[in-house]
């Protein structure tokens, strides 16, 4: 068993260290430990976040682990039982409490919930009674025209496809314009094609309307598409939050790393100036953060499947053979068996096919800097 520890400074968790864009932003939204628990199950658990004006942050995680729990303690739909949230500085819940209607905050469904009997148009205009009928008028048309369904201003939700109730859904939460939008698994109800065409549309309204969006999703490759930062939870906690790249490159823990995509771990010990591994040495520099303590240490190096290729070792001593292999379309993923029992997973274009059982040698192939983990027994 490897240790799962982090091995940041864990104060410094869920804090954006990874985060060199220098985009700061002004706090719209601000988790303050907060804390939800269902009779002996705590469903989050001392949770702090801080969310920007304008970005889009996207809370992810595997099922159960606390994202939809958090969105609806945002919205006012469910109450912390420790700690606080603000909004705009503003407490709205925590020793005080604000009802959902009164937070500013708009919220899209998984499954869209339209009212079946109101036009698309009516949909929109449904939380707008309280605008003269002038204004309301405008601003449907307005909402309508956003998200490109003004022709379609008198059809019924059975009218609509599913995209376009989801257009519409999405048009009604931002018409009372709302500082926040919360989207709850927003294109879990749509088929694939659909699904990444409304994640554009929903990433372009969002930055043409300005509003700050949390979207939950568990599906990491929707996540890292369309938001400016992800926050990775597990059981209840925040793992870690940053930039997509940052947290898929620098992962805290094993957790992150390995939920984020493929992560194999290899072996390594550190000298002076490198990380020798069983494929070969890695320039110390290479290894992102690597602090002194670690010197003459074996540490575990996160390898991503596109940082490794692999070829038949034709003549060459092999450093492993192919056990696994995968037909994905327009790549192949494979997964080597190394002579010490190590196992990495390799990613390659059509180009370079190897077959099953093939003995191959393995190289390193990465450019970038490489992420690892202390083993248990440092
Ligand atoms: N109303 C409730 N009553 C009792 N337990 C609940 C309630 N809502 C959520 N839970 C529990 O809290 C934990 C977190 O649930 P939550 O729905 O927030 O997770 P999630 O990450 O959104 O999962 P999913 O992706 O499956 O929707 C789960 O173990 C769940 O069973």
């Amino acid at each position: 068993m490897v240790s799962e520890s982090v091995h940041a400074d864990p104060s410094r968790v869920g804090v954006d260290r990874d985060d060199r864009s220098g985009e700061t932003g002004t706090t719209v939204l601000e988790l303050d430990g907060i804390t939800k628990r269902y009779g002996p199950e705590t469903a989050v658990s001392d949770l702090s976040l801080s969310v920007r004006d304008g970005e889009l942050l996207t809370l992810l995680g595997p099922s159960g682990c606390g994202k939809t729990t958090t969105l609806r303690m945002i919205a006012g739909l469910e109450r912390p039982d420790e700690g606080a949230i603000r909004i705009d500085e503003d407490p709205v819940a925590g020793e005080e409490f604000v009802d959902p209607e009164d937070r500013d905050v708009g919220i899209v469904f998984q499954n869209f919930a339209l009212f079946p009997h109101l036009t698309a148009a009516e949909n929109v205009g449904f939380g707008l009674e309280s605008w003269d009928r002038e204004a309301r008028e405008a601003r449907v048309a307005e909402l309508l025209d956003l998200v490109g369904l003004a022709d379609h201003a008198d059809s019924t939700p059975t009218e609509l496809s599913g995209g376009q109730q989801q257009r519409i859904a999405l048009a009604r939460s931002l018409a009372p314009e709302p500082e926040i939008l919360l989207l709850d698994e927003p294109f879990s109800n749509l088929d694939v094609d659909l699904r990444v065409e409304m994640r554009e549309e929903v990433r372009r309204i969002l930055t043409e309307t300005g509003v700050t969006g949390i979207s939950v999703t568990h599906d990491q490759e929707e996540a890292m598409s369309i938001s400016d930062r992800v926050a990775v939870m597990s059981e209840g906690r925040l793992m870690q939050v940053g930039r997509p790249e940052a947290v898929f490159q620098h992962p805290e823990s094993r957790f992150v790393a390995g939920f984020l995509g493929h992560a194999s771990f290899l072996s390594g010990y550190v000298t002076d100036d490198l990380v020798e591994t069983e494929l070969g040495s890695v320039g110390r520099d290479r290894i992102h953060g690597l602090a002194p303590e670690y010197d003459r240490t074996r540490i575990d190096v996160l390898v991503r499947p596109d940082d490794v290729l692999v070829r038949p070792a034709d003549g060459e001593t092999a450093d492993g053979r192919v056990t696994y292999r995968r037909y994905l379309g327009p790549t192949v993923l494979y997964r080597v068996e190394l002579d010490d029992g190590e196992v990495v997973e390799a990613m390659h274009n059509h180009a370079q096919q190897v077959s099953l059982d093939t003995p191959v040698t393995v190289d390193l192939a990465a450019t970038h800097e490489l992420a690892w983990f202390p083993t248990e027994d440092h």
